[in-house]
């Protein structure tokens, strides 16, 4: 039962309890429970104090997100919590587990808190694309100062109880039972004034230099939001709590949370959060996230320490997994045995821990990964040189060995041919650096074991990633569809756009980098060495600009030949200070080669607007993400919305490209596909996937929607 109870302790100490597992968010029924419990209280002359506490060692994860879907109903938070703030009987917050957005902006309106010493607090409104309204913003500043606030309102970072007692928001802080102490607590300071506990009294302390503090936060807000509005509105409501008396901050607070309220950007955040949640749901080849049989992995080897071998090793030793990492060429082991030590203390450091927990050691030979329980390949990407290693590793090591490959793009099937038990062998695609990046694709092989899946998963999850589980197929799902948003974004570049107003156009969208600055800084080598593989360098009879009956962009390729590989030589589409520069400038050099190579292929250059170059870059991938979903190769869009956040850069605030598609209109983005296939009939990737087209037929449902579409889709057609 959904609700927060009341009853009364040793007849004096009222106790309100949230009731709404698993995090006591605030729905309807509780905020009416609260409201109710207050009233009683009033009432009740035998209560002298009251405490709040939540149910199951947790406080409150604050207010209930799936209630922002629909119409808001029940008793609204703020004046249920200015009721709380106003009693006469002092009010303590026996703070346990967490207390997070509401759950917190409750609490700053008791007036004391108690908190365990595990539990976690914080408003990371700003994360779902809102802000603290309720007093939060008001509040918090009141209490330890404006720049402490703007640090945690403008982030929504979560904090520990010692660093909320150090910053002042919490008035102590137990290893012991909370709620008891809190009890205690209560009936120690009645008769105390309230008036100077009443945050909402108090004046706002600010630093004389208050608005050159407060535009410092809002460039800095500008800078890291790539054009998300709610940080920006979080540095509003705390120049009015700064600026303006208590009541008109709440009123600015208001005003700006309802233009939050009802952006795209708030719809998509909170899109965002639960769709982390629907992929934690895994259910791949016959795994199950909540009943699998799993495989613990104590001890892992890593084969192959270059950039991404040596991010994994990292990873897996932060995780506790002691490491056996194999590299066969002299030179790369010594500055791995150099690096990586390096690595994995700045990796403790930033989790806090002074020692990294697993060991490490090093070796030339796969002999010595003969007592390991989990292989990850991570060699570069020869799928001829993978396979001798799948076959070895097979004959070395003991029988159940998970044997994982860090490909990028490559078969998994074929790699597990190459062994005895092809059930053991999965994909583990990490990104670079990996042992910074969050996701982790787990690519599911016809053949890989629902054990084998499980254990890559749970391994992904205890390595701090967001795993998603997908099939196999070229590129899997991110690079799937990342290969027809660069092949769009060469095509721009043969028609006339240069690589800085591509990128300008990526980057104004919220992208971190451009594609062609992001090609830069992976290397061009990289997708050259896949392009090589797959034969398309080879141009054969056909005409330059044409591979296997399709147009192509040799562009890419051309830049390789010529050595300037990006960053790591100091030349790509841009220039640097020299090789390793990190810097970008536009390069007259590549100016005059895209000159010249138009001239040489009759092509004339044309002025192309930003409209065009985001819409043929960003339609063309989402359109290959339908293509995936249609093939079953991802469970549901909120798995290919996941990649596209964790690992490509796609904007938080945009949900994510099927997201956003939806947001566009999923009938405007076929209009556009048909649009520009006209013009474009040599490019596949350009024909609207035909679930776009059956999704636009049955009238456009909402992402949401689109599994259980997909599979009553599926069925259908097989009738
Ligand atoms: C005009 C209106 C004015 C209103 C004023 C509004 C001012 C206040 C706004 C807010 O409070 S917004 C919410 C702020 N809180 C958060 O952002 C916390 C979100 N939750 C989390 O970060 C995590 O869930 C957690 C609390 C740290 C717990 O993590 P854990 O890993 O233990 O569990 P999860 O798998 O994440 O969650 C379990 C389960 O609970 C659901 N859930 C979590 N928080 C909420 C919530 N606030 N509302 C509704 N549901 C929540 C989550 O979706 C999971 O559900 P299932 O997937 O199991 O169905």
């Amino acid at each position: 039962m959904k609700m927060a109870t009341y009853s009364v302790l040793s007849g004096s100490v009222a106790l309100i309890t949230l009731q709404n597992p698993p995090v006591n968010a605030l729905s309807e029924a509780v905020r009416t429970g609260i409201t109710d419990a207050v009233q009683r209280t009033l009432k009740d002359p035998q209560v002298t104090s009251v405490v709040i506490c939540g149910q199951n060692g947790r406080f409150c994860g604050g207010a209930d997100i799936r209630e922002f879907a629909g119409p808001m109903s029940g008793p609204p938070l703020v004046p249920m919590i200015h009721a709380l703030e106003a009693m006469e009987k002092p009010v303590v917050a026996a703070i346990e587990g967490l207390a997070l957005g509401g759950g917190l902006e409750l609490a700053l309106g008791c007036h004391y808190r108690i908190a365990h010493s595990q539990a976690l607090l914080g408003l990371p409104e700003v994360t779902l694309g809102l802000l603290p309204a309720a007093g939060g913003s008001q509040r918090l500043p009141r209490l330890i100062g404006l720049p402490a606030a703007l640090d945690l309102i403008t982030t929504g970072r979560h904090i520990s109880a010692s660093e909320a007692l150090k910053l002042g928001i919490v008035d102590q802080v137990t290893d012991d039972n909370a709620l008891k102490m809190a009890v205690e607590f209560a009936r120690s300071v009645v008769g105390q004034p309230l008036g100077p506990r009443r945050l909402s009294t108090r004046p706002c302390h600010s630093p004389p230099d208050v608005d050159s503090v407060l535009d410092q936060a809002l460039a800095q807000v500008w800078q890291r939001g790539r054009g998300a509005l709610a940080p920006v509105a979080c540095v509003g409501a705390l120049r009015a709590a700064a600026t303006l008396p208590y009541a008109q901050g709440m009123e600015k607070e208001r005003e700006l949370m309802a233009t939050l309220f009802n952006s795209g950007q708030a719809r998509a955040l909170q899109y965002a959060f639960f769709s982390q949640r629907v992929v934690g749901k895994w259910q791949p080849s016959g795994a199950r996230w909540d009943n699998s049989t799993t495989r613990t992995i104590r001890k892992a080897a890593v084969i192959g320490l270059g950039t991404m071998g040596r991010g994994i090793v990292v990873a897996l030793a932060l995780a506790g997994v002691s490491v056996v990492a194999v590299e066969s060429q002299e030179k790369q082991l010594a500055a791995a045995r150099q690096m990586v030590p390096e690595m994995l203390q700045r990796g403790a450091g930033r989790r806090g821990l002074d020692t990294p927990p697993g060991v490490i050691s090093f070796s030339s030979g796969l002999e010595d990964v003969s007592e390991v329980e989990l292989v990850i390949e991570a060699v570069f990407e020869d799928m001829a040189l993978k396979r001798r290693i799948f076959s070895r590793l097979a004959t070395v090591c003991r029988p159940g060995t998970v044997l994982c490959s860090n490909t990028s793009g490559l078969d998994i099937d074929q790699l597990a041919e190459a062994t005895q038990n092809p059930a053991l062998v999965v994909g583990m695609h990490f990104f670079a650096p990996a042992h910074v990046m969050k996701l982790l694709e787990v690519v599911c092989g016809p053949r890989s074991s629902p054990e084998a899946v499980a254990t890559a998963m749970v391994l992904g999850k205890r390595m701090g990633k967001v795993s998603v589980a997908v099939g196999n197929c070229p590129g899997f799902v991110g690079n799937r569809m990342l290969k027809p948003y660069m092949e769009q974004a060469n095509f721009l570049l043969e028609e006339g756009a240069t690589p800085q107003q591509v990128d300008e156009a990526l980057e104004g969208f919220g992208f971190p980098m451009g594609v062609f600055r992001m090609s830069d800084l992976s290397g061009l080598d990289v997708g050259w060495r896949v392009r090589k593989e797959a034969g398309l360098t080879e141009q054969g009879v056909e005409p330059t600009r044409m591979r296997q009956g399709q147009r192509y962009s040799p562009l890419p390729d051309q830049m390789c030949e010529g050595g300037r590989l990006g960053q790591k030589t100091g030349r790509g589409w841009y220039r640097y200070d020299g090789p390793g520069g990190r810097v970008a400038r536009s390069d007259p050099w590549v100016q005059n080669f895209l000159e010249t190579y138009r001239a040489r292929h009759g092509l004339v250059p044309r002025r192309i607007a930003t409209e065009e170059i985001l819409e043929r870059c960003l339609y063309a991938l989402t359109n290959e993400g339908f293509n995936i979903l249609q093939d079953g190769v991802a469970a549901g869009p909120e798995d290919i919305d996941v990649i596209y956040v964790f690992g490509y850069g796609w904007p938080r605030h945009r949900g994510g490209p099927m997201f956003h598609a939806g947001q566009v209109g999923l009938a405007r983005v076929l209009e556009k596909l048909e649009h520009y296939q006209h013009s474009h009939p040599d490019v596949p990737h350009l024909k609207p996937s035909s679930l776009l087209r059956r999704l636009v037929a049955a009238g456009s449902p909402p992402v949401q929607k689109w599994r259980e579409f997909i599979s009553k889709d599926r069925v259908h057609s097989q009738l």
